[in-house]
This record gives C-alpha cells, structure tokens and sequence, in this order.
C-alpha cells in the first residue's frame, strides 16, 4: 500500500510496515488478554448516532477552548512514550505537527526528546514539572494509572528494549538490563511510584503553579474524590488499555465520571478513538476534548510531521462531516440526545 492513507486505520497499516516489530508490538498492544483494548474501541461500534435533520450546516466551527487555551478542535494528541522509536525526529516532529493543527499536546515525562509527570523520586519529579513550567508548557497531566506497569506479553516476548530518556540525564540512568523480559518492566520497577495516594496532588501544588489534571479515572467515586483533592481537569482514560485489564472501555464510562463532577472541572476522555464519529460521541456523552493516542504514534512512524498532522486533520474531517450530517453546526449543539447507547438500546427492548 503505497497510496496516501484515506483514514486512521490504514496508518496503522503503514506504520506496522515501517516499524521493526518490536516497537510496533509496543505501541499498539495492551495488557495480558488484551480483552480491554479490543473493548475500547468495539465499544464506539455500539453506540449509534441520532441526527437531526433541516439544520442550516453551512459553517461548522469545531474550536473550543480547553483550560483557557483555543485549540482549533477538540481532538488533542494524549501523551504517548518514546517516540523516537518511531521516527528519528521524536516528539519534536509530533509537537510540529500538532501546532499545525492548531491543538494541544501532552508531552510524556518518557519522552525520548525532553519533560514532565511524577515519579519515584519526588526531587526529580519536581526539576521535572518545574522545568516543564519554565519551558512554557501550560499544565501538568498526573497519571494515576500506573502504580506499576501492565503486563505487555508482546513486550515481554521481545524482550522488549527501553531508549535513555534524555529527560533524565544528569538525574538519573534509564539503561536496565532486559535479558530476562520487558527492559521496559524493568525500568518501570526502578521508577514507578508504587506508593503514590491523593496527598501527591497537594504536593504537585506546593511545586508549580500549573493547573493539575489527573489522567486515568473510571469512576464516579474517583471523579468526587479528584474534584474534592481539588484538581483542575479529569481525564478519562485506561491508558489505552495497557494497565489494567478488564477494565471497562473508556467510553462507557464516561457518563457516570460526567455526572460525578458536574461541570466543576472540564472532563477529557480517551481510548479508541479512531473516527470523526467517536469523536462526536465522546463530546455527546460530556467530554470537553479528546485525545489521541496510538493514531499519532502511526502517523509519526509512516511519515513524520506530515503523518502527525495527516492523523489529526483526518479526525478533524470526519467530526467536521458528522456534525453537518447530524445537524449540529457548534460544538454547544451537540447534546446527549445526539447519541443512543448499548444500554438504552439493551433497555428498550425489555
Ligand atoms: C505507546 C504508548 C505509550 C504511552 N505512554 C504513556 C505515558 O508515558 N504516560 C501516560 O500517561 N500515558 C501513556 N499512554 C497512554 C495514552 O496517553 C492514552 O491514554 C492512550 O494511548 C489512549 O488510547 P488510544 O491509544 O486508543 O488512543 C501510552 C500509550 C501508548 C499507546
Ligand atoms: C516505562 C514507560 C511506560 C510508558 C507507558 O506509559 C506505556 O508504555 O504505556
């Protein structure tokens, strides 16, 4: 396949081409049966779409501001690690490609170019987000889903090796030996913060004057307890499925974490997104943006910049069309009424 890709799919296509087989084994599998990462996305496949129709559609704007910053549409690209395993030019390329579409991105603290998240050491986390504030970055994103890595079989397999993160020279060397497994398990042991509870957004504030958002909540209980620890944005995330699996597919349950916060904090989601579509029905279900994951990492691996931008342009498209087909020119007119879920559906046919 040699043509240009016509939608996100066939990146990834193009991408397992490029890709030696280990790093594409890492970005796009999940954890253990990978029943999740199969869910995250077969989940949008269940909701239908409600149009309207005899709507004026003749201009659609998609902008939205998220945090005080306009971003040209709601489709943000999620922080994803290591990407100069992907294309030598690593997440510079990936930041150009997202400033050409006019949104934001979120930069991995394991970054193989440069900064940010927390860690087991609270003094290099701390350089790291006060680093990342002096650099101009505009917030800080707590992951909160990872105590511990999943368990990536396909990682394990390979024996999977883990880059030096540039972030960390001079604080701390990323190099493990992964003769046994997953180099990248046993980076995760030396680093990750298995400890970690609510007092560190306190601490977080006590370091930068960043807003905090915390990424990778799934439930109602999580979401009151984030807004009362006083975050200033959710995210509603399973890592792309990596973490934990069995949990449930982001999208469904992005309504409930919604309910709980109640407007006080926006709500960002991701997982499967892969169309205009689920796009449209994450924002239907209350989600303020969304991010993208693997689908960047594709368009990185094929074609650089160029693919970045290609992967978040097609997005932009095709929720473009969807709106003018379902009658919906803002983004304010889309409403929960705009989307049928698995469950109204299971229900009305009781
Ligand atoms: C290769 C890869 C690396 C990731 N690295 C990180 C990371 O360093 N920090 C983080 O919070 N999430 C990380 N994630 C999770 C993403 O931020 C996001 O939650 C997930 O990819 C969204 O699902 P999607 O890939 O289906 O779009 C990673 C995901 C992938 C695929
Ligand atoms: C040790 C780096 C882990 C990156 C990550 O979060 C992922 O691969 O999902």
């Amino acid at each position: 396949m040699e043509s240009e890709p016509v939608n996100v799919k066939e990146f990834q296509e193009l991408a397992k081409q490029v890709l030696p087989k280990m790093y594409y084994d890492y970005y796009a599998g999940g954890a253990e049966d990978q029943y999740t990462l199969k869910q995250n996305v077969e989940a949008f496949q269940r909701i239908t779409i409600r149009p309207r129709i005899l709507v004026d559609v003749s201009r659609i704007d998609m902008s939205t501001t998220v945090l005080g910053h306009e971003i040209s549409a709601p489709i943000m690209v999620a922080p994803t690690a290591m990407h100069q395993l992907a294309h030598s030019e690593g997440e510079v390329a990936t930041a150009r490609g997202a400033a050409a579409c006019n949104t934001i991105m979120i930069l991995s603290y394991n970054s193989t170019c440069t900064v940010e998240e927390v860690f087991k050491r609270r003094d290099i986390s701390a350089q790291l987000v006060q680093r990342a504030e002096k650099s101009g970055f505009k917030a800080v994103v707590l992951t909160v889903d990872a105590p511990r890595l999943g368990r990536r079989e396909a990682d394990i397999k390979n024996k999977m090796v883990a880059p030096q993160l540039k972030n960390f020279e001079g604080l701390l060397s990323t190099a493990v030996n992964s003769n046994d497994g997953s180099g990248l398990e046993a980076y995760a042991n030396e680093t990750f913060d298995s400890s970690l509870c609510w007092e560190v957004i306190g601490w977080l504030r006590s370091i930068t004057s960043l807003p905090i958002l915390v990424k990778g909540v799934l439930t109602h209980e999580d979401a009151r307890m984030a807004v009362e620890a006083g975050v200033d944005g959710i995210v509603v995330s399973n890592h792309g499925a990596r973490q934990l699996d069995y949990s449930p597919a982001t999208i469904s349950v992005l309504e409930e974490v919604v309910h709980a916060v109640g407007g006080k904090v926006p709500v960002l989601f991701d997982g499967g997104i892969r169309r205009g579509t689920d796009v449209f029905k994450a924002l239907a279900l209350g989600a303020q943006a969304v991010l993208v994951g693997r689908p960047v990492v594709y368009g990185l691996a094929a074609k650089g910049e160029y693919g970045v931008r290609r992967v978040l342009e097609m997005l932009k498209d095709e929720l473009e069309l969807t709106m003018a087909l379902s009658g919906c020119p803002r983004l304010q007119d889309i409403t929960r009424r705009h989307v049928r879920t698995e469950q109204e559906r299971l229900h009305s046919m009781l």
